[in-house]
């Protein structure tokens, strides 16, 4: 399924967080959200999945408004794993994940067979089968994470948007996280930090920046050395894998404030 950004702006309050913000995002392809905090990458999936209405433009589903479809039938096209999701606290894990069938039942129909068993193949997909009987409250953050992405796959939708899920995950299940959204197939959106992971794992890469979006292309093309400085303050060397056809960043540093500005600083500060 192709999503498209057409000229959407998001506001809060009378702040315009979003502006302007033109993407194709075409079926099957994993598309990184990077972004310094607060640049508007969350703001921008929220409107997405039907949190937050744009205050100008649209957002398109295979050419369909998502504000001008039921909140169901979007939900039968965009399954997400946010960060805050408190609801399912309560709940076992098999329950939590069960919810992710629930834009397919009419009414209030009950759970068949056959959600369950989509259910719990989900959850083995993702390595939480033995944690069906636990609370969710009582999970560790990687473990509740990744009961998130199990009920997003038990979801069946064919765009999946995830908010910064790698934060809790240790680095095989970041890596394995990744592959699995690759073996999906599914059109993704997804905000994330860890700048080489998207290097080795995003089909394409849009850099937000105040609210815009700054440039998009290959991860290769956008994580460029200049790119590391000017927009996320590090200096870093780019390196090639010739083993994976890959490249990694090599953190040097943080780029520190030139020393002029710093003396004015500390001159402020004395008078
Ligand atoms: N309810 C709100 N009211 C006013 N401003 C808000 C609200 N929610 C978020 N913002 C502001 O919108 C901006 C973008 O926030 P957003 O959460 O989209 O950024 P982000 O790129 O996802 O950041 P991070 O990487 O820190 O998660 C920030 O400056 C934030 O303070």
């Amino acid at each position: 399924m192709r999503v498209s950004f057409d000229d959407v702006s998001v506001a809060r309050g009378q702040r315009t967080i979003v502006a302007g913000v033109s993407l194709e995002v075409p079926s099957g392809t994993v598309l990184g959200l990077l972004g310094t905090n607060g640049s508007g990458k969350s703001t921008l999936l929220r409107a997405v999945y039907r949190v937050l209405r744009p205050s100008a433009g649209r957002i398109l589903l295979d050419g369909d408004d998502v504000w001008r479809l039921s909140p169901r039938e979007t939900a039968r096209r965009v399954a997400v794993v946010a960060q805050e999701t408190n609801d399912e606290f309560g709940m076992t894990v098999s329950q939590a994940v069960l919810l992710g069938r629930t834009p397919h039942h009419r009414g209030f129909s009950l759970d068949t067979a056959q959600d369950r068993r989509i259910a719990a193949r989900a959850m083995d997909r993702v390595g939480v089968g033995d944690l069906a009987h636990r609370q969710v409250g009582e999970l560790s953050g990687g473990e509740r994470q990744r009961v998130l992405l199990a009920r997003a796959i038990t979801q069946q939708a064919r765009v999946l948007v995830l908010d910064e899920p790698t934060n809790h995950l240790d680095i095989a299940h970041r890596l394995e996280l990744m592959d699995l959204i690759r073996e999906t197939g599914l059109t993704t959106l997804i905000a994330l930090h860890d700048l080489d992971l998207a290097l080795g794992h995003c089909d394409r890469v849009a850099l937000v920046a105040d609210g815009r979006i700054d440039r998009t292309g290959t991860p290769d093309e956008v994580l460029t050395t200049e790119v590391l400085r000017e927009r996320f303050r590090v200096e870093a060397a780019i390196i090639r894998n010739p083993e994976r056809e890959r490249s990694h960043i090599l953190l040097n540093g943080v780029v520190r404030d030139e020393p002029a500005t710093a003396a004015v600083i500390l001159k402020g500060h004395h008078s």
